[in-house]
């Protein structure tokens, strides 16, 4: 590979995200506590950034468990899901994260997500019979 145009070589795959990651030359003058607190911001606004990329995605799929179970569409859907771990786990190697990792994480918010469309799906069935 010669370019770095690569989808899985840009820069952006490899950068850390937080400078203060880096044993950098100019942070030496900064206690050690100074940098764990520095550190922990940024892991603290990463945190913050999951629960709302979480609570987005949640949402989206609250519409899709509503739109399945007024379609009579199953809660959920081994194939689609098989072709969401594969493409996770090649974008978790490109980030150098564990494709394990990345593959029981989805994993988890699927089986959660599955769960939700379930209980649409019985409550829609609850209100038909009713
Ligand atoms: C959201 C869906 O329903 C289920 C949940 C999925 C998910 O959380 O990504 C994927 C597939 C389905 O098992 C869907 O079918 O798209």
């Amino acid at each position: 590979m010669t370019s770095a145009t690569h989808p899985t070589d840009r820069p952006e795959d490899h950068a850390p995200v937080d400078p203060a990651a880096t044993d950098a030359p100019h942070r030496t003058s900064e206690t050690a506590m100074e940098r764990l607190t520095s550190i922990r911001g940024t892991i603290d606004n990463i945190d913050a950034a999951l629960i709302h990329l979480l609570a987005e995605r949640f949402k989206a799929t609250q519409r899709v468990g509503k739109l399945k179970a007024e379609n009579d569409l199953p809660p959920s859907d081994p194939e689609r899901e098989k072709a969401q771990i594969q493409r996770l786990r090649s974008l978790a190697e490109a980030a150098h994260l564990d494709p394990e990792f990345a593959e029981k994480f989805l994993t988890f918010i699927i089986s959660e997500v599955i769960r939700h469309h379930e209980a649409i799906s019985e409550d829609h069935q609850r209100g038909h019979d009713a």
